[in-house]
């Protein structure tokens, strides 16, 4: 069988996609259309403070889902974040398998293609580079990205500043509960949140309308904060339909994910979402997963939770234990 790698950097056998990377005709982007006419919010965060707490809310209650614009971080700095990752996928494959993570064997770390463990399941049509961005004390920087060199130094700015930006969004979020701004925050685990960074690479496919970069699912985190190249390819589900997120250069893309579907008892949604694929360009997206670290016990807050009229809708567990059960998709 040909991997991935053999496919998308030494051009296959053959121009046409191999099966296992073929959908089933109810999955495939030729025959799932995202809808015309619809587009996700986007938020200024320039404006007052009461309007933010709104308009997050709303966009997370809605769709788990927004654009935000006037972040404060500067486009210099996301364009060298760009240029590092860029200058990593772009070394021949065999100095990226030098840094080849081991999925099965619970080492998540390094580059890596999804790993498939059901013979049914088709493959995701992208690499990726993974690894841990905060808090310090948990992050290794000797499995970083060595090349191009000062990988490591714009990682690091660009991880601050995306902690601070986190922190803006999960005090909005916990007012738009009606709650402390601190709650969310505090109950992610507080300054031991972690910081996960994940460089997706999806090369040209050859027949994309068969494929997809990453199939539907939900982010398993508390957020993830993510920048694309200005390829589109990102859609998100919204009322039974695809809808596309448009490029909007310097927006950054803000996706709820489970754990504060979970913390907020539902108020927000995990928003499901897929990429795909294109026959020309190579897209890109770096990814920041915000989550708890794995021993945080994770549970619809109790202020939110009331007997009969608000009872929780989602079971309390570890992180861990999250995890692991979705991972090998098993009930929560
Ligand atoms: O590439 C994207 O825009 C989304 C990637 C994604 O959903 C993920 O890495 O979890
Ligand atoms: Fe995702």
């Amino acid at each position: 069988m040909e991997s991935f790698q053999d496919l998308a950097y030494n051009g296959g056998t053959t121009q046409q996609l191999p099966p296992q990377f073929i959908r089933p005709s109810h999955e495939r982007p030729e025959n799932t259309k995202a809808i015309e006419g619809v587009t996700v919010p986007v938020v200024s965060l320039s404006q007052p403070h009461e309007l933010l707490v709104d308009q997050v809310s709303k966009a997370c209650m809605e769709w788990g889902f927004v654009m935000v614009t006037n972040h404060g971080i500067s486009a210099t700095l996301i364009q060298r974040l760009k240029e590092v990752g860029e200058g990593f996928f772009a070394l021949p494959l065999k100095a990226k398998q030098a840094y080849a993570n081991d999925a099965a064997n619970g080492k998540f770390e390094g580059y890596g293609t999804k790993m498939i463990k059901n013979p049914d399941e088709k493959t995701e049509w992208l690499d990726y580079f993974f690894h841990l961005a905060a808090p310090p004390a948990k992050v290794n920087p000797q499995i970083w990205p060595k090349h191009p060199p000062s990988y490591r130094e714009v990682t690091e700015e660009y991880n601050k500043e995306i902690l601070k930006l986190t922190d803006k969004i999960l005090e909005l979020l916990s007012e738009g509960l009606g709650l402390e701004p601190n709650t969310l925050k505090s109950s992610l685990g507080g300054e031991d949140i972690e910081a996960e960074m994940k460089i997706n690479h999806y090369p040209p496919c050859p027949q994309p309308e068969l494929a997809l970069g990453v199939e539907p699912h939900t982010d398993m985190c508390a957020l993830t904060l993510l920048v694309p190249n200005g390829v589109a390819g990102l859609q998100v589900w919204k009322d039974g339909n695809w809808v596309a997120v448009d490029c909007l250069p310097g927006a950054i893309l803000v996706h709820v994910g489970d754990q504060i579907e979970v913390l907020s008892n539902g108020k927000y949604t995990g928003v499901l979402h897929r990429t795909l694929v294109n026959k020309e360009r190579t897209r890109m997206s770096w990814a920041v997963f915000i989550a708890p670290p794995h021993d945080k016990v994770i549970g619809p807050l109790p202020q939110l939770v009331d007997g009969d009229q608000n009872p929780p809708k989602y079971s309390t567990k570890t992180f861990a234990d999250y995890r692991y059960r979705k991972i090998n998709k098993l009930p929560q």
